[in-house]
């Protein structure tokens, strides 16, 4: 019976609810430096734990699906971690226009790291798509001795590239979750939303949540 049904409006496995639509597949895919922390991150949410001991740089791309339930739908997130380093950029490239999502890292205790993001963000001008829902993570917030970049030169930045941003922890978890979570409800939204409903306000939602969990913000 199942098969016969339109997508859209199976059943939950034998539960009451119906669905509205089909579950959403999108894919995100996160930039930034060598060493900013995106496999630490990605190893976060996917894993809830920190990749603790050496630095192995991630060679080429790869990648891990995470489902997450956003307001009663099934968002699949494929998460694709890239390589940081200059050598990578060509295989990056590539990737780019499939990307639904862009999380852009710097490491708040790496002030290279935070001046490349001018560049980053040209990069992305050039090879993603248009539309691609894009958001700024100053990671490694955990740091409070060897921090060089403050939260507001962040905020600073994201405002004037009109790019929603927060600070992260890989190590502490910081907002890891959150991150993905606002990515994922402004793909639902995008992809659910009828002619009506109003927009869908990234970087308010992050705030709003963040002041709730009673977090960094000004
Ligand atoms: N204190 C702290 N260290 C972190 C955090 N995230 C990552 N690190 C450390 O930073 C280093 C680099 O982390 P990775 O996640 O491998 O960095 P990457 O951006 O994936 O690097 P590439 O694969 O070369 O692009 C590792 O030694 C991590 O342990 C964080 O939130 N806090």
């Amino acid at each position: 019976l199942l098969s016969t049904m339109p997508l859209g409006f199976r059943g939950d496995g034998g539960a009451q609810q119906m669905e509205m639509y089909p579950p959403v597949f999108r894919s995100v895919m996160l930039v930034g430096d060598s060493g900013v922390g995106k496999t630490c991150l990605l190893v976060r949410f996917k894993d809830g734990a920190f990749l603790a001991g050496s630095f192995i740089s991630t060679v080429g791309i790869d990648f891990r699906n995470k489902v997450l339930n956003i307001d009663a739908l099934k968002v699949k997130l494929q998460i694709w971690d890239t390589a940081g380093q200059e050598r990578f950029r060509s295989v990056t490239h590539a990737y780019y226009r499939d990307a639904h999502a862009l999380l852009l890292l710097y490491d708040v205790t790496n002030k290279a790291s935070f001046d490349n993001i001018k560049a980053w963000l040209t990069e992305i001008h050039e090879y993603a798509q248009q539309d691609v829902v894009l958001m700024l993570l100053g990671n490694k917030a955990d740091v409070a001795h060897e921090r060089v970049v403050k939260r507001e030169e962040g905020e600073k930045l994201a405002k004037v590239f009109g790019v929603p941003f927060m600070e992260t922890s890989a190590k502490s978890g910081l907002n890891v979750e959150l991150a993905f979570t606002a990515v994922a409800k402004e793909l639902k939204h995008r992809s659910t939303k009828e002619p009506d409903d109003p927009k869908f306000q990234l970087q308010d939602y992050v705030n709003k949540e963040m002041k709730s969990a009673g977090c960094c913000h000004s």
